[in-house]
């Protein structure tokens, strides 16, 4: 893991490569990814299950898993971890409670009403990755938000988990963790596909799925490039990128903490990123010292060590002040600020998805149980984007109501506008109502 001392210059080469590292274009997958979303298109199942062959090694008889499987699944499910994953419920539940907006009506002393409805969209899809990657806790910071925003339908697509049969054949079924997450959260139904062709069967429906208003959820770059191009036809929360880490530390910080909190991000993605600010060489190089000693003890130490070698990095900084600046450059998807009175820094940041505060908060508190969402805005994109929320599932829409006497009072603005910008039709469309 490198270390950079900050100078006006190193810091911002850094940066430089680590936002570039997620979010260009990959051309040659744009291509494949646009043949995978025609062929859906125009021939739908048949479609889907070419490419599940293709890419899996198989595909299932039938694409829709039952209710009843569901069920299964979370009866079958090892009792400690669905009494977790039921805590967990509770906490995301009571959170994203408080996100729950209202419409309004203005009414005015003319008799004017306008107001805004706020409506949960009636489908939506939650795109569920499958492979080494397949988080049950996923499924609920994307399912429990929805329902709460009253989406009426959720869908949830997830790749078939392939196996040999004791006659060499290739049969596929469900993660049956997910499963069992995706019935405490109440999603609707479940259909074993994944990739760049589940997300066009979700955007288009095919004969087994039905269409969908938005697909949220990760994705690999299929996923992710499948979404992006069909954004338009079908809403997507955002493009989450690899895992991220911005640790804030001053010299009261715990470098057995700080080492342990930049590696559980690291150990997502060979692309994810750990970074550490501190004004202070001796928590840097105890912080070093530290991650070689944790690292021996954890499984995924192949991927972290790849990750603390690409776009990870210890910054020895000239103040907290510089630091904060670098933060919010960075805007990091977590946060964590590992200094005395974290509380009186929260202000201050303006570009992060998560913020995390103190030693007793560390980031995977906020993947599992605090209640806070998981899926966060990567890649620098916390400048203008927010985590999803109960607020990534609605849709608004606004409703007026005049009398013939308030319209009476407006008719000649609206008139003048609109013959300013040569529509006649509009302006006629109020002057027929006063001939
Ligand atoms: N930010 C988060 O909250 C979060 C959570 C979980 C996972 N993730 C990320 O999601 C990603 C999961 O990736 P994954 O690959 O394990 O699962 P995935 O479900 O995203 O992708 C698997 C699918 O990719 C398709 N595919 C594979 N090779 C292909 C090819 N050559 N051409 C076209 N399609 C192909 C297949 O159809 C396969 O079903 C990881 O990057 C992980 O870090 C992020
Ligand atoms: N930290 C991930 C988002 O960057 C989410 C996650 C799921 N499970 C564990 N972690
Ligand atoms: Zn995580």
């Amino acid at each position: 893991m490198k270390v950079i001392y900050t100078d006006k210059q190193a810091e911002f080469q850094f940066l430089d490569e680590m936002n570039r590292r997620a979010g260009e274009v990959n051309f040659s997958v744009s291509e494949s990814v646009l043949g995978i979303l025609k062929d859906v298109s125009m021939k739908g199942d048949k479609a889907v299950r070419e490419y599940g062959e293709k890419f899996d090694g198989a595909c299932p008889a039938s694409f829709e898993i039952s209710k009843d499987e569901m069920k299964k699944a979370y009866d079958a499910a090892d009792e400690r971890f669905r009494n977790a994953l039921i805590h967990a419920k509770e906490n995301i539940t009571r959170y994203h409670e408080q996100q729950v907006q209202k419409g309004y009506e203005l009414k005015k002393e003319n008799g004017v009403i306008l107001g805004q409805i706020i409506r949960g969209l009636n489908r939506v899809g939650i795109y569920v990755p499958g492979g080494t990657a397949a988080y049950p806790s996923t499924v609920l910071m994307n399912a429990i938000p929805a329902k709460i925003a009253g989406v009426e339908e959720i869908i949830m697509v997830t790749p078939p988990l392939v196996e040999k049969d004791d006659t060499g054949n290739l049969t596929c079924r469900a993660n049956p963790d997910i499963l069992a997450a995706a019935c405490l959260a109440g999603v609707d139904r479940v259909f074993l596909s994944g990739g760049a062709q589940a997300v066009a069967a979700l955007t288009y429906g095919t004969e087994s799925f039905p269409r969908v208003d938005k697909i949220v959820g990760p994705g690999n770059i299929y996923v992710a490039t499948a979404k992006k191009l069909l954004f338009g036809q079908v809403d997507i929360d955002m493009i989450a990128g690899p895992s991220e880490i911005l640790i804030l530390a001053d010299e009261t910080a715990n470098p057995r903490y700080l080492a342990a909190d930049l590696m559980s991000q690291a150990e997502h993605d060979p692309l994810s990123s750990a970074v550490l600010l501190t004004r202070s060489e001796a928590i840097a190089k105890n912080t070093l010292n530290e991650i070689e000693l944790q690292l021996k003890g954890l499984d995924r130490k192949d991927v972290i060590r790849q990750s603390l070698e690409n776009c990870s990095a210890i910054m020895v900084c000239s103040g907290m002040e510089e630091m904060l600046e670098l933060a919010d450059l960075i805007a990091p998807e977590h946060l964590e600020l590992m200094v005395k009175d974290p509380m009186d820094y929260v202000n201050k940041i303006k570009n992060a998805g998560s913020v995390f505060c103190g030693d007793y908060s560390p980031e995977p508190l906020g993947d599992y149980l605090a209640g806070t969402n998981h899926v966060l805005p990567t890649s620098g994109t916390a400048r203008f984007s927010s985590p999803l929320g109960v607020y990534s599932f609605v849709k608004k829409m606004s409703y007026t109501c005049y009398t013939r006497d308030a319209l009476a009072q407006d008719k000649d603005d609206i008139i003048t506008i609109a013959e300013k910008e040569g529509l006649g039709a509009h302006a006629n469309s109020v002057k027929v109502r006063f001939e």
